[in-house]
């Protein structure tokens, strides 16, 4: 993250804060400072939104927008809206399954985007079922996508998280972020109440992800991973 050097003489803090003191001032970019001036500055105040619209988080599934904001935090300085729309899916690598959904999203909602698309993509298919991973979630079950590796020795596979987001501007280009999370497949264990959790488990732990707390799963999940780059993305006053 870029740390930004507070330059400003500090005026009465219009927030409300515990910045002991210290007030929200409006650095160039527009984004709000707490800091002794002089001092780099620290993101801490959950109302600390930079002045610019909202990202409209383009998502059906409740499970991962619950992630999603759990993961950027109560620091993140922009404001994150959610819109339930359920967006076509293009056929093809999930780069451009992402991007083609980000531009749909931008085209509807005219104004910054973020989408995710993920995929779980087992090594001995090489790399099936990935983007197409719901629709045999659907139809197959937890228990029978563990059941297609059953001619296979090698289980491991890896779950991928592609974030896109597009300022919304015509002319802008859709920026892509990458994450991933290696692990094995294995029979279904703990909670189903998310996807294919309860069959990937991720190297170096002995649970799957629906037996992790959530916590555990937040820091090292593909969402998590993709996520980093993101806010990394636009904390440099990209947005
Ligand atoms: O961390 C995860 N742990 C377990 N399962 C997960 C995870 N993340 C996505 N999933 C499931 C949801 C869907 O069955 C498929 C991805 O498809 P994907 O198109 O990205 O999700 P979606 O259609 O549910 O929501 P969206 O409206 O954002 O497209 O894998
Ligand atoms: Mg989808």
């Amino acid at each position: 993250m870029k740390v930004c050097v507070c330059m400003y003489e500090t005026t009465n803090c219009k927030v409300g804060c515990v910045c002991g003191g210290w007030s929200m001032v409006l650095l160039e970019h527009g984004m709000g400072c707490l800091s002794q001036p002089g001092k780099p500055m620290t993101l801490h105040h959950s109302t600390m939104y930079r002045k610019s619209k909202p990202i409209v988080l383009c998502t059906g599934n409740k499970n991962k927008l619950k992630e999603i904001v759990e993961i950027f935090g109560e620091n993140f300085p922009y404001k994150v809206d959610n819109q339930d729309i359920d967006l076509p899916e293009y056929q093809g690598e999930p780069e451009d399954i992402a991007r083609a959904k980000c531009e749909l999203a931008a085209e509807h909602i005219r104004g910054p985007v973020l989408v995710e698309d993920v995929s779980l993509c087992f090594n001995a298919l090489g790399g099936m079922p990935g983007p197409y991973i719901k629709w045999f979630l659907g139809k197959c079950g937890t228990a029978g996508l563990y059941k297609m590796l059953d001619g296979f020795e090698d289980k491991t596979a890896y779950a991928q998280c592609i974030f896109a987001y597009s300022s919304g501007e015509k002319e802008s280009t859709v920026k892509i972020f990458d994450g991933r999370c290696e692990g094995i497949i294995v029979p279904p264990r703990g909670p189903t109440n998310f996807g294919w959790d309860p069959i990937f488990q991720p190297n170096g732990y002995s649970e799957t992800f629906a037996e992790m707390s959530i916590d555990v799963k937040n820091t090292i999940s593909h969402r998590s991973n993709a996520i980093q780059k993101v806010k990394d993305f636009l904390l440099q006053g990209n947005h």
